[in-house]
């Protein structure tokens, strides 16, 4: 008898069976039965679309809804794609804090691709040594506090102008589109402070810039059935215009920021001294700066150009436009506000920056607004980069995460009355806004949280206060609160209002 010989095949079966049987169980269970994952709540989905039917024109307001039934946590299915949206400020703060770390790259966007020069920017840009590279310079070089505040007198002279033609209207009691004005307004101020000048010169005047820009804003919000259905998803984008619209407004934008980079170049050798963005990112250039493993080039430069324009015009001017209508909306609110910066003020002819830090109520009322709409509803989805649990929840590599927002500033159990618009509720809080109170996050939190929040702060307050300070505020029509789908939440119809003259200004 021998104690050990090599074992035949037939022998070797069951042996290699127990020893395999682990690994094996364990591979099936975590690939081949999803159902026995303890995975967040998910509605009834159907076959290939998963839960796209349930989402309904206003995705916030439809998960909101599911979330009520399921809880805070919710997977729903995006045709293939795994996502899992939070909904209460515990979870959210456990996605954008605790696991900040795990979930701070974006997916694989078709949109990355078509519109943000395949991740060079920012905002759809991956995880990684590239994008910590960009998010320091954009941090350090563009959106500091130091150079926000460079730019104080160009907004300045922006709003004058501003305030100059509403006076007119004033002057002829004529009703103005807010809306409208409010994102010219802020699309001139970004575009002298991004390029140098208001469009003027360029081939492009302002009206046209909107234009191309709300078209491109109006594609980037879209579904992509790409990133819905990665396989076969390509060809009903192409079939449906989608890409094609895509490449339009991303071509025309693209090249109107070459051109202006070409231009910059030039007026540099005239010896001409000025800085704005471009001449700031020039001069790394210059310098031979790295991001990533790459030199800068003028691709670099139109990708970061292209995330200033779309991350910060709208979010800044939805913002203003919702205040307002909050305020007409709310005749108590608009006097308290108005008698506050008028108090303030006095008859100095208009608010300073200085200003600014005593108008108390005027923060309430734009947390307030963006408790009630946020200006990103859902937050730019990240992706989980390992495995983890939220809520007790498995959370697998690659799932998608969003964050509601808006449902969290709708919360009853965050907020009490939440449909209300009540800036007296932040009287004593201490809720702000700047990433670290969950229950209000209008520049998101975390890594990838808003890089630009005290420019973009700087510019609301600065522009609400002299428009409440300088006017009156007639309202002729019911001021509706609907939205539009998107990435930003727009109202529907554009703002009409009265503006009537109260002080004059001084020159
Ligand atoms: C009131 C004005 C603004 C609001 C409410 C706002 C809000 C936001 C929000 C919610 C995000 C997404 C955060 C996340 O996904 O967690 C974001 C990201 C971003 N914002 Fe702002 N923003 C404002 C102004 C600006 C301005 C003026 C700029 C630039 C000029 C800007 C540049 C960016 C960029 C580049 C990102 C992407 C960050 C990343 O993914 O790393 N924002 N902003």
């Amino acid at each position: 008898m021998t104690i050990f010989s090599f074992p035949t095949s037939t022998e070797t079966f069951p042996w290699l069976l127990l020893l395999l049987l682990p690994p094996l169980l364990i591979l099936f269970k975590t690939y081949l039965l999803p159902s026995s994952k303890n995975l967040p709540p998910c509605p009834p989905k159907l076959p290939i679309l998963g839960n796209i039917h349930q989402l309904g024109n206003l995705p916030h307001r439809s998960l909101r809804d599911l979330s009520l039934k399921y809880g805070p946590v919710i997977t729903v299915y995006l045709g293939s794609v795994r996502t899992v949206v939070v909904h209460s400020p515990e979870t959210a703060e456990e996605v954008l804090k605790l696991h900040d770390s795990e979930t701070c790259t974006r997916p694989a966007l078709s949109i990355t691709k078509s519109f943000f020069y395949d991740g060079l920017g920012l905002g759809f840009t991956k995880w990684g040594d590239y994008y910590r590279d960009v998010r320091k310079l954009c941090v350090l070089e563009l959106f500091s506090v130091k150079r926000a505040n460079s730019f104080r007198n160009i907004r300045e002279e922006e709003l004058s102008r501003l305030v100059d033609s509403l006076s007119d209207s004033a002057a002829s009691g004529s009703q103005v589109d807010l809306t409208g004005k409010l994102a010219k307004y802020v699309a001139s101020f970004t575009s002298r402070m991004a390029l140098g000048f208001s469009f003027v010169g360029s081939g492009i005047d302002n009206d046209r810039f909107l234009e191309i820009f709300t078209e491109a804003n109006r594609v980037i919000g879209k579904f992509a059935a790409e990133d819905i259905f990665p396989v076969f998803g390509w060809v009903v984008d192409r079939i449906s215009g989608l890409e094609a619209s895509r490449r339009k407004s991303f071509r025309e934008l693209d090249t109107f920021y070459q051109k202006a980079i070409v231009d910059h170049r030039e007026r540099k050798k005239t010896g001409e001294e000025r800085e704005d963005l471009i001449d700031v990112l020039l001069k790394l250039q210059s310098q031979e700066t790295k991001l990533g493993s790459s030199r800068i080039t003028d691709k670099h430069i139109r990708a970061i150009l292209m995330d200033l324009f779309v991350a910060g015009i709208d979010t800044s001017s939805v913002t203003m436009d919702w205040t307002m209508a909050e305020i007409a909306r709310h005749p108590r609110v608009m006097k308290k506000v108005q008698t506050e910066i008028r108090e303030r003020v006095g008859d100095k002819g208009k608010v300073t920056y200085e200003d600014l830090e005593g108008l108390e109520y005027m923060k309430m009322v734009i947390k307030e607004t963006w408790r009630l709409h946020a200006p990103s509803p859902i937050l730019i989805p990240r992706e989980a980069m390992s495995r983890f649990k939220i809520s007790g929840y498995d959370i697998y590599p690659g799932t998608r995460i969003h964050v509601n927002t808006w449902a969290i500033g709708r919360s009853p159990d965050v907020w009490k009355d939440p449909d209300e618009f009540i800036p007296e509720r932040f009287l004593d809080s201490n809720v702000e806004t700047k990433g670290t109170s969950y229950e209000l996050l209008p520049f998101g939190s975390g890594r990838r949280g808003c890089p630009a929040m005290y420019m973009g702060l700087s510019t609301v307050e600065f522009t609400l206060a002299n428009l409440l300070y300088h006017f009156d505020w007639k309202v002729t029509e019911e001021v509706s609160v609907d939205e539009t789908p998107g990435l930003t939440s727009h109202r529907k119809h554009p703002l009409c209002l009265v503006p009537v003259n109260v002080i004059n200004r001084l020159s």
